[in-house]
């Protein structure tokens, strides 16, 4: 859907900029997910550089848009030691892709750093199927998938698959979490333990914990973030299910307010559709469909 510049053009007309194009631009950010906040700010600061820099026509605009969000995006840029431990908590609601995620990021690491010492931690102990879909993903993988019973103490199974690396002198641990329903507290609470447990026992890893969210999910998946990032903190966010029409303009109040760096978008079900964050290709397809 290429919605907004083309509903910018058509309502411009080669006319001037008047209150009315203003006002159905912020309408527009707001359709696109940035939150009223975010998109009152866009608009001003828009407004605020097309009189300042003399702009006259609509392609400019569209510069101008770019480039304020473009200081509103923050892209993080993934790297890895070549050694070490390092542990990938991975956080987010039911079915946002977390565990599509882990089974394209453990490739990506192998395939791009070069890294094969990377295990699978089953810390969703709280849906028998999670555990399965995981060893699945091991299996095509050919990794190790570190698993005890549902049920399970999901810290313990992390701590696991952290003291089976480190024996080893070092690995990457990719970690999976329940799909905590951000508003319920005692799954908050578990996964709070989990981070408190990689933090105390793991005190050399190289720790970062991840949140997965579904790139249609609009306004809610802001709310997501704000809850997970108050209950273990987030270093970077997954962008999953990038591949259908949804542009992610929730990314831009999460990078803006929240501060959270955007790592990789997810554009499919395989193994090799996981790449990282782009963020020209990102404002292009939100500003340009
Ligand atoms: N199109 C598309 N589908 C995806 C992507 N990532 C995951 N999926 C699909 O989304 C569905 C849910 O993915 P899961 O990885 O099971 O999600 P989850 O967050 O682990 O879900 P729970 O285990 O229920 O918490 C599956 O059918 C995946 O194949 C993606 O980037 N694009």
């Amino acid at each position: 859907m290429a919605w907004l510049m083309d509903r910018l053009r058509s309502l411009w007309g080669g006319a001037r900029f008047d209150e009315a194009f203003w006002e159905e631009f912020e309408d527009l950010l707001i359709e696109a997910d940035l939150g009223a906040e975010t998109a009152f700010e866009v608009v001003e600061e828009v407004q605020r550089r097309v009189k300042k820099e003399g702009v006259v026509d609509v392609e400019g605009v569209r510069e101008v848009i770019k480039d304020v969000l473009r200081r509103y995006v923050r892209a993080g840029g993934f790297s890895l030691p070549d050694s070490g431990t390092v542990v990938l908590l991975f956080v987010g609601v039911n079915g946002v892709g977390k565990t599509t995620t882990i089974a394209k990021c453990a490739h990506f690491i192998r395939s791009t750093w070069g890294r094969d010492d990377v295990v699978l931690a089953a810390g969703d102990t709280f849906r028998a199927g999670a555990i399965d879909q995981l060893r699945v993903w091991g299996e095509r993988l050919g990794v190790r998938v570190v698993a005890q019973q549902p049920g399970a103490d999901p810290a313990a199974v992390i701590f696991d698959a952290i003291q089976s690396v480190e024996r080893r002198g070092g690995g990457v641990v990719l970690a999976d979490t329940a799909g905590r329903f951000h508003n319920r507290a005692s799954l908050m609470d578990e996964l709070a333990k989990v981070d408190r447990v990689i933090r105390t026992k793991a005190v050399h890893a190289d720790y970062r914990r991840l949140l997965v969210i579904d790139a249609s999910t609009g306004q809610n998946a802001f709310r997501q973030a704000e809850v997970f990032q108050e209950t273990v903190g987030l270093d970077g966010l997954v962008l999953a299910k990038y591949d259908g029409a949804a542009k992610g303009g929730v990314l831009v109040p999460i990078s803006r307010r929240l501060e959270i760096p955007a790592l990789f978008v997810g554009t499919g079900e395989g193994l090799e559709d996981l790449r990282p964050f782009d963020v020209e290709e990102y404002l292009s397809r939100l500003v340009e469909g």
